[in-house]
């Protein structure tokens, strides 16, 4: 869920800082220690840790309520924790929120803008000294030939590409993406990515909220996956696989190899866990290095390689869903202490 107004943005009120890549960014660009936030006597963020190190793009995955877009607020400054200690680039979002201001920029999914505001008076209100190339910038997300529409006339995905436009436009040092890509088409969101992969190259901190665990995979050099405000666990997308979904399974019809035999000669393959045989259908259960194994034995077998063989690898996904399904048993949402 997301809500509020772009309310970190820098809206051209105050002199944008010089271009970020030229900074020198030491230490870590967020540092999240003991995070707790209720919500009318309901924890909804417990005790959360969170590390994010300049240069990263880090995605905040997870089920819905986890606490997520309430973290990411908290470190815009749009929510005051009550504990735990929180440094934007050094600073406190809460206290310093006016210098960090010209430093973070946010897309959140359910910002607005007045009715009739046109999409180049939106650039140019948000628009610092320093802001990047408008029309370079439109361009690039597709907004082009929309600058004169008034925001209402938008559809939803070009709402959303204005918004990361704006988040991008005065060259901030963290960008906060929430729900990045909901409602675009598959095209503009291929754009969008690109165009996060670019601010990476740049040097720029990415953190991104998101449900769309392809997309997580695609950006994201580091995931931390939450439920019931609580961190899961963390680390790079193929760590989580590694560790949550590692079976691979190997299926492939095989005529007239019934029997025995053959599933014999497969289940003594290295990483080869289980095998099971439908009629000339073979499913192969194992370790990753069971599709090699695999692989070569049916060519040395001398068969005529399988049209249908296919190969089944967990994603993200299924990490995330087995570390939800492991993680039932997680105390319930806690109650604040009366
Ligand atoms: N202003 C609010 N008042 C009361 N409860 C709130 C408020 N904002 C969020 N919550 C509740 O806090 C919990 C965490 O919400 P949050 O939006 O942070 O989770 P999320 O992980 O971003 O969820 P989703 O993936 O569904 O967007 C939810 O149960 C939500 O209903």
């Amino acid at each position: 869920m997301c809500r509020g107004v772009p309310a970190t943005w820098n809206g051209g009120m105050q002199p944008t800082p010089m271009r970020h890549a030229t900074e020198h960014i030491s230490g870590p660009v967020v540092t999240v220690r003991g995070l707790t936030k209720s919500y009318g006597g309901r924890v909804v963020v417990d005790n959360l840790d969170l590390h994010v190190g300049a240069g990263e793009i880090v995605g905040l995955i997870g089920a819905n309520g986890a606490g997520k877009t309430t973290t990411v607020e908290c470190l815009q400054g749009l929510r005051t924790p009550d504990s735990g200690v929180i440094r934007v680039l050094g600073l406190d979002p809460v206290k310093q929120a006016d210098r960090l201001r010209l430093q973070v920029g946010s897309q959140l999914q359910s910002s607005g803008l007045p009715d009739r505001l046109r999409v180049t008076e939106a650039v140019d209100l948000f628009a610092g000294a320093h802001a990047q190339d408008r029309d370079r910038l439109l361009e690039q997300f597709g907004l082009g030939r929309l600058r004169r529409s008034p925001f209402a006339g938008l559809s939803g995905g070009e709402r959303q590409r204005l918004f990361l436009v704006l988040a991008l436009l005065n060259r901030p040092r963290l960008v906060i993406l929430d729900e990045l890509t909901q409602g675009l088409d598959p095209a503009a969101r291929r754009e969008v990515w690109s165009a996060v992969a670019q601010l990476r190259d740049e040097g720029t901190t990415v953190m991104l909220v998101t449900h769309e665990l392809d997309e997580a995979e695609a950006l994201c050099e580091r995931v931390v996956a939450m439920r019931q405000g609580r961190v899961l666990d963390q680390g790079t997308p193929a760590e989580l696989v590694a560790r949550h979904a590692p079976g691979v399974t190997v299926r492939f019809g095989l005529p007239g190899a019934g029997g025995s035999a053959i599933r014999g000669e497969l289940d003594r393959l290295p990483g080869v866990h289980r095998v099971s045989q439908e009629r000339d259908q073979v499913a192969i259960e194992g370790a990753r290095e069971a599709i090699a194994h695999v692989g070569a034995w049916l060519v040395a077998s001398g068969h005529p390689v399988p049209v249908d063989l296919r190969v089944d690898i967990p994603d993200l996904e299924s990490a995330l869903l087995t570390l939800l399904d492991q993680s039932t048993d997680l105390p319930e949402t806690r109650k604040v202490a009366s």
